[in-house]
């Protein structure tokens, strides 16, 4: 599909063309440079110029040991320091790959990259920068209550996932507390993915005892996040650190190092990608000190195209149409009124019609 699209390399250095297809990857063999003995990894964390790299199991074949799952330190190599590499970029490696303490390995490419998530631009930085790469399914965490859910706030998200060609889903904690019926309700038309979360021992026991969160709600939500690399976005105070930990715990012994970062604690403000298993094809990103994601750039053909029974409409609309209720001609109206968008066709317009209104609203995160 050709869209046209906004070209973001003059807003942000670190843009890379998108990947047009899984086969396109390895580059072409006249730019291929050397290094045919590098091995691809996948980023964890940024700390300072340092990567942290998750290199998968590799089965044994006739022309390789095979090896281990580990993590890895690496810098870039001197080619690669104008070049930006973010939590879930693939990145092709050379030199001691061991991944043994004091090692230190070289980034010598970068992959093209699937999927890119920004965070907005704020006072000390005037730029959307790219935070988080190759996430494919954006997991929107809020509370039942305590605090209370704000649908502005999972509006902008569910558009900046749209725009960036990644599914949102919606999971909602703190069951124990409010009945999600009515965030449910307003997202019925939408067809958003929703999960539940609750803990196992409520309200009566000690407030001090952290909750144990219940399993059946859990394996839902990791089944659905298995073989996906999935970014965590919610505001402070849901229970975000409970549901990572409860999520992640039992898988902390992969590779037998500390899963989390590789390298004891995290502390940079860097997104976090932890995987949940040896081969790396299923981890989840954790996206701490990121109140809100970019949003200056959304294109608002991308986000509709997102829905695919009213997708359709808009080679209808003026050029340069917002699809919003009040732009001239805007042809989704038609569409849904000669029924292209089914029964429910109009509610589901006026939900996505606010989806593209709120986006607009500059209201943070927490
Ligand atoms: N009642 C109830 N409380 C919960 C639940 N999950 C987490 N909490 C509590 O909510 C508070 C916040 O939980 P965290 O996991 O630290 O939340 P967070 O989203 O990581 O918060 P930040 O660190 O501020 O980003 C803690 O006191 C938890 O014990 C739940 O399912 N029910
Ligand atoms: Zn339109």
């Amino acid at each position: 599909m050709s869209r046209n699209r906004i070209d973001y390399s003059r807003y942000d250095e670190s843009s890379v063309p998108k990947r047009p297809s899984k086969r396109g990857s390895r580059p072409r063999t006249k730019d291929r440079p050397a290094h045919e003995d590098a091995i691809t990894g996948r980023v964890t964390t940024v700390d300072r110029g340092r990567y942290t790299i998750f290199l998968p199991a590799q089965r044994k074949t006739k022309s390789s040991r095979g090896a281990k799952a580990r993590y890895i330190t690496a810098m870039r190599a001197r080619e690669m320091r104008k070049t930006a590499i973010v939590t879930g970029d693939l990145v092709d490696v050379v030199g001691d790959t061991s991944g043994d303490d004091g090692t230190l390995a070289r980034i010598v490419r970068l992959q093209p990259r699937e999927t890119v998530l920004r965070r907005s631009a704020d006072d000390t930085d005037a730029y959307e920068r790219i935070v988080v790469a190759n996430a494919d399914t954006l997991v929107i965490v809020v509370a039942a209550a305590n605090p209370e859910p704000r649908t502005g706030f999972i509006d902008r998200a569910m558009v900046a996932a749209y725009d960036a060609g990644i599914t949102p889903i919606l999971c909602i904690t703190k069951t124990d507390l409010a009945e999600p019926d009515t965030l449910r309700e307003h997202y019925a038309h939408l067809k958003l993915e929703i999960y539940t979360i609750g803990p196992v021992n409520t309200d009566d026991g000690d407030p001090s005892l952290a909750p144990i969160l219940h399993p059946a709600d859990l394996d839902a939500l990791q089944d659905r996040l298995s073989g996906h690399i999935s970014a965590l976005i919610g505001p402070s105070g849901v229970g975000k650190s409970t549901l990572l930990n409860a999520l992640t715990g039992a898988e902390r012994a992969v590779g037998h190092v500390n899963v989390v970062t590789g390298r004891g604690r995290h502390t940079s403000s860097s997104a976090l990608a932890i995987p949940l298993n040896q081969a790396g094809t299923s981890m989840i990103i954790d996206t701490p000190g990121i109140r809100s994601f970019g949003m200056g750039l959304v294109d608002p053909d991308t986000v509709v195209a997102a829905f695919e029974d009213l997708g359709d409409a808009i080679v209808n609309c003026p050029r340069g149409c917002t699809h919003t209720e009040d732009s001239p001609g805007c042809a989704l109206d038609a569409w849904v009124a000669a029924g292209h968008a089914g029964e429910s066709g109009a509610q589901r317009l006026a939900s996505l019609r606010r989806l593209l209104a709120n986006r607009l609203e500059s209201e943070d995160f927490d």
